[in-house]
């Protein structure tokens, strides 16, 4: 360790003996009696409680009043001998209660304008720190000059270390800790912290804080207990764990471990978690306080920081997206200690206050001894001194604890605390002003020995073993993101194929949909033809008048084309089977025109004066409905192919059949395919029938027209006409039964006689065609019939053979076309 004799004698001093004005001056400082005499110290002093030894100062410096005495030396912390790094105060304490009163002691100098404290009188002393309180100066006002800065700059990355020393019950733990009227350092601290942070947005922070003391020489942990928690077990009746030891490396220092450490995040966080540590601590009564501090108390809060971003404004969207990318500085990692000795005293009556008396006393020697010491460490830093001795570090836990401080890491500022006993002070409380010397005799040698070379931090990027949790943490931060984003990936990957799986579910859906449709759309299509043929085969105008055109017929049927669907399927529409379109053609010659009984008696055509024309219509109507229906099929047809060859080129399993859909296995399909092809096949024959029909009702009605022109030309000489009695009119076989209303001879009124051979009459006004049945076995709903009323063609005004030949070729045309 480099040291600067130069620096270090010029640091404390023994002011001259003389008149010092006596009481307390500077601000703060309390009336000392003007004149009343204080003895200044000598030059030179030689005695301590620690035992003998001596400071090297020297000189006199005028020093600033000591609320500007850390501002006025700041400057000095920047210089490169570390000069202001460390900083030591005095504060005079008020009087106790039980002090005896009196006034201001005259033999005790205490200037705080000048910084100078000491007692006037045998083996008394003035010394000169950088600051000096009076018992009128508050907490707040010692934490600005004492600490305020030390812990500025430890937020800025260098360690620093504040401590009290002091006899017991002078004021150390009301000047760390305060009262909630005048908060202490500690708190004021902490205060200080987080405006630090809140000030500073370019970089990141993270605190994490210990609390652990040194009671009889070991280490507990104030942190690990929850006081006033329902668990909670003071520390002395605790089960003793791990034993919290002392270790050091060259990153940390020296560290207590294991020990608990907490994250906080607020200053409420912080002092909450400190002043449970607070609860934790031991304290007993000793003479000279009710509540005493029996134990060193060690606050430790970590401060780990970090650049934001270099270049980035704060809280902009690039400095998340750079973090993400592990653009950032390396982390700077410091400590400030906050430290509240136990106080020394020099006896005790209690058995357990001397013991732990001896310890605290033990400690507190040895740190005297360390400081002391140092002024002779050699110039290596290598915590020898001159002759090569290891410095005793190691003879307590406190003073190995504050090792890294005292060997010049760390910033420093200590506050000795001191009670000035009165002017007629009781025996017990002059006795006492021995410790207050020996107090000021450790401020200074503290003050001359102790040099500083803290150096800031680096920002250094952590390895992976570090305990660096802002590190730790953005690693942690980075992996987790890594594990959002991939689990974000993978439950996108899943949610498409969810997405894809149900567009191809609603896919065959909505192809079954389809399917269902076009078979409700089939069906509809079938009823309302079948409605409609179900109206032309109720005409009564069909039955009224017929003509049967097939020989070897025993009916007077009509003539008609049926049309029935059989059996469709219920989904699909699909006949089961069908018959041919025309089943039957007849041509009827009814003897009676007006009393058929039949079923097909009313509807569209059924007025029995349904033209021709109309029949046509019918006919042409009903060839359209089978033109939609052929369309649908092909639709369908059409849908099912592609369909299935979409199923095939996806590679698809075939799914479940579903109960009333297409069978949806490939055979089925093809087997489905065939079928629809075959029936469209069937339906353009029928079609092709349905065609040559309407052709052959159009010639009938051509020869219709022609028969009635000659018919009006012979109308005037006759009224009736001799037909064949064998039934042929005009010589074409229309095959048993009459034309007319029963006056043709050899048949029965109700035609159902054979009329070969018979000659008859008829009126060939009552004389039709029998209504043109189409029957298309289309369906199974029911055996319907289209009954194309043939009254269109009739009357068959038969009056001469060539006459009837119009209504005989009726029938050949349709024999030959193979419709009837
Ligand atoms: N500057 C001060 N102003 C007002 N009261 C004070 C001051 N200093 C100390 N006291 C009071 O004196 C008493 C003892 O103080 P404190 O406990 O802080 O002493 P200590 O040095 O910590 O003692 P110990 O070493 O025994 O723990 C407390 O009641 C405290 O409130």
């Amino acid at each position: 360790m480099e040291r600067s004799p130069s620096h270090r004698s010029s640091r404390a001093k023994a002011l001259p003996t003389g008149n010092m004005g006596g009481g307390f001056t500077g601000e703060g400082a309390i009336s000392g009696g003007g004149s009343g005499g204080y003895l200044s110290p000598p030059h030179s002093r030689s005695s301590s409680a620690q035992g003998s030894y001596s400071t090297n100062a020297t000189t006199v410096d005028a020093s600033p009043t000591s609320g500007d005495e850390m501002r006025g030396r700041s400057s000095e912390l920047d210089g490169p001998e570390g000069k202001g790094n460390v900083l030591v105060s005095v504060r005079v304490r008020p009087d106790a209660p039980d002090s005896g009163g009196g006034g201001p002691n005259a033999e005790w100098v205490v200037d705080g304008r000048s910084g100078k404290v000491g007692y006037g009188g045998k083996d008394g002393g003035i010394y000169e720190f950088d600051n000096v309180f009076g018992p009128n100066q508050n907490n707040s006002q010692v934490y600005e000059s004492c600490a305020k800065r030390l812990v500025r700059r430890v937020m800025e990355g260098y360690h620093g270390t504040v401590f009290a020393y002091g006899m017991t019950g002078t004021g150390k733990t009301f000047s760390m800790q305060g009262i909630t009227s005048s908060p202490g350092v500690i708190p004021l601290a902490i205060n200080d912290i987080f405006s630090f942070i809140r000030e500073t947005p370019d970089r990141e922070f993270l605190l994490r804080v210990s609390y652990l003391e040194i009671y009889n020489e070991r280490i507990h942990d104030l942190l690990a207990s929850q006081p006033g928690g329902a668990g909670f077990i003071p520390l002395d009746q605790q089960v003793k764990g791990e034993e919290i030891k002392l270790r050091e490396d060259s990153k940390r220092g020296v560290y207590a471990t294991p020990l608990k450490e907490e994250i906080v995040q607020s200053p409420h966080q912080l002092l909450k978690t400190i002043a449970r540590g607070d609860l934790a601590r031991r304290t007993g009564s000793t003479q000279f306080n009710a509540r005493s501090s029996r134990s060193h108390a060690v606050v430790q809060i970590v401060v780990e920081s970090r650049d934001r971003i270099p270049g980035t404004t704060a809280g902009g969207g690039t400095m998340v997206d750079n973090r993400r990318a592990g653009i950032t500085g390396g982390v700077r990692v410091s400590t400030l200690s906050l430290i509240d000795l136990a106080g020394s005293e020099r006896a005790a009556e209690n058995k357990e206050r001397r013991q732990e008396g001896a310890h605290i006393n033990r400690s507190l020697l040895t740190l005297g001894t360390v400081i002391a010491r140092l002024s002779s460490v050699d110039k290596e830093g290598n915590g020898k001194d001159k002759d090569g001795n290891h410095l005793p570090y190691r003879d307590s836990k406190l003073t190995r604890l504050l090792q890294p401080a005292l060997s010049g890491n760390s910033l420093v500022s200590i506050l000795c605390t001191i009670a000035v006993p009165p002017a007629n002070a009781s025996a017990v409380n002059a006795a006492h002003t021995g410790e207050t010397m020996n107090t000021l005799k450790f401020a200074a040698r503290a003050r001359n020995n102790i040099v500083s070379h803290a150096k800031k931090s680096d920002d250094s990027i952590p390895d992976a073993g570090s305990r660096v949790l802002l590190e730790r943490y953005r690693m942690e931060i980075m992996e987790l993101r890594q594990q959002l984003d991939g689990q974000k990936r993978k439950e996108e990957t899943e949610h498409q194929d969810l997405i894809e799986r149900e567009e191809k579910q609603s896919e065959r859906h909505s192809e079954q949909l389809l399917e269902i449709q076009l078979a409700r759309t089939a069906l509809k299509e079938r009823i309302e033809h079948l409605n409609r043929l179900i109206l032309s085969s109720k005409s009564s105008g069909v039955n009224s008048a017929r003509i049967s055109l097939l020989p070897n017929s025993g009916h007077m049927s009509s003539m008609s084309v049926r049309s029935s669907i059989s059996n469709l399927h219920p989904l699909n529409g699909r006949p089961f089977s069908t018959s041919s379109g025309v089943s039957s053609v007849s041509t009827a010659i009814n003897g009676n025109n007006s009393d058929v009984p039949d079923d097909d008696s009313s509807g569209e055509y059924g007025d029995g004066n349904a033209t021709l024309g109309s029949q046509v219509r019918a006919l042409l109507a009903d060839v359209a409905d089978k033109n939609r229906y052929i369309a649908t099929l092909e639709k369908r047809l059409l849908q099912a192919r592609r369909s299935s060859q979409s199923r095939t080129s996806m590679g698809f399993s075939p799914p479940q059949k579903i109960p009333g859909s297409f069978s949806q296995s490939d055979t089925g399909m093809e087997m489905l395919l065939k079928e629809r092809d075959e029936e469209i096949v069937e339906l353009r024959a029928r079609l092709d029938d349905k065609e040559k029909m309407v052709t052959a009702l159009r010639n009938a009605a051509r020869k219709r027209d022609a028969a009635e022109v000659g018919h009006r030309g012979t109308q005037r000489n006759s009224k009736t006409a001799s037909v064949d009695g064998c039934g042929s009119i005009g010589g074409a076989s229309i095959g048993s039964g009459s034309i007319g209303g029963g006056n043709i001879g050899g048949v029965d009124p109700g035609g159902r006689g054979p009329g070969v051979g018979v000659r008859a009459r008829i009126s060939m006004d009552s004389v039709s065609v029998a209504p043109l049945r189409t029957k298309a076995s289309m369906d199974s709903v029911a055996p319907l019939r289209t009954r194309a009323s043939m009254d269109s063609v009739a009357p068959l005004n038969v009056k001469t053979r060539g006459s009837t030949d119009s209504a005989a070729s009726v029938a050949e045309s349709a024999e030959e076309d193979g419709t009837f």
